[in-house]
C-alpha cells in the first residue's frame, strides 16, 4: 500500500513525484524558449496555485522577458448574472505584448476562459496559455491551450501550488485524494 497523508479530514497519496514534475517544466521552458526567441514576451501567473510552477518554469527561461502575478476574484455579482470573474493586479498594458498566462490547473476551464476573454480585449500581440496539469474529461468548452505539462483523471488533486482548503501549497509531489 502507497503511503499517504492527510490534509484536513481526507487522505491522499504521491500521484507524481517532483523530479517529474520539474524535468517536464523543463521541457515546456525549454519550447516556450524556442517559440518565443527574439521576443519579450510577460509571463502573467495566476495565483495563488500556480506560485511553485511559475517559479520552476522562470528558472530555465532564458529569454528577455517580465513576470507579473494576478488573482482573479470571483464574486457574486447579481442574482441574475452568477459568478463574474475579475482579474486583479494587472499594471501593466498588454497591448502589443506577447503575453503568456500561467496557471497551475485547468479543470472545468471556465477560469481560463474567462481569463482569456478579458485579456484579448487588451489586443495583445499573442497570448499563450501554460498549463501545469489538465483534466480533459472535466472540460466544459473546448480551449485553445499552448502548453499542457500533465493530463490528469478527473480527480481532485493536492501540492506543487495546490490547495485543499488552503492547506497543502508546499507540498513538493503532487497528490491524489484517496478513493
Ligand atoms: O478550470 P476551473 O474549473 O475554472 O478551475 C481552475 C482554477 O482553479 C484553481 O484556482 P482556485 O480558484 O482554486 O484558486 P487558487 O489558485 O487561489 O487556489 C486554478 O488555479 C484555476 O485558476
Ligand atoms: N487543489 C485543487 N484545486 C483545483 N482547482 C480546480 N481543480 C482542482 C484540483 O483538482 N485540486
Amino acid at each position: 500500500m502507497k503511503p499517504t497523508i492527510q490534509v484536513h479530514d481526507k487522505h491522499f497519496e504521491v500521484l507524481i513525484a517532483q523530479h517529474i514534475l520539474e524535468e517536464r517544466i523543463a521541457d515546456i521552458a525549454q519550447n516556450l524558449n524556442e517559440d518565443f526567441a527574439g521576443k519579450k514576451p510577460i509571463f502573467l501567473a495566476i495565483l495563488n496555485g500556480s506560485f511553485m510552477f511559475a517559479a520552476q518554469l522562470m528558472k530555465s527561461i532564458t529569454l528577455d522577458c517580465q513576470i507579473t502575478f494576478l488573482r482573479v476574484s470571483s464574486y457574486q455579482a447579481t442574482e441574475s448574472t452568477g459568478k463574474v470573474l475579475q482579474i486583479l493586479g494587472l499594471n501593466e498594458s498588454l497591448t502589443g505584448r506577447d503575453v503568456i498566462v500561467v496557471e497551475d490547473i485547468i479543470d472545468t476551464g471556465l477560469t481560463m476562459i474567462e481569463i482569456k476573454r478579458q485579456l484579448l480585449a487588451q489586443a495583445p500581440a499573442s497570448l499563450s496559455i501554460v498549463t501545469l496539469f489538465q483534466k480533459p474529461e472535466a472540460l466544459k468548452q473546448p480551449i485553445d491551450i499552448q502548453h499542457v505539462g500533465f493530463e490528469l483523471e478527473n480527480k481532485f488533486v493536492l501540492g506543487y501550488g495546490l490547495d485543499y482548503d488552503e492547506l497543502g501549497r508546499n507540498l513538493a509531489d503532487l497528490y491524489v485524494l484517496c478513493e
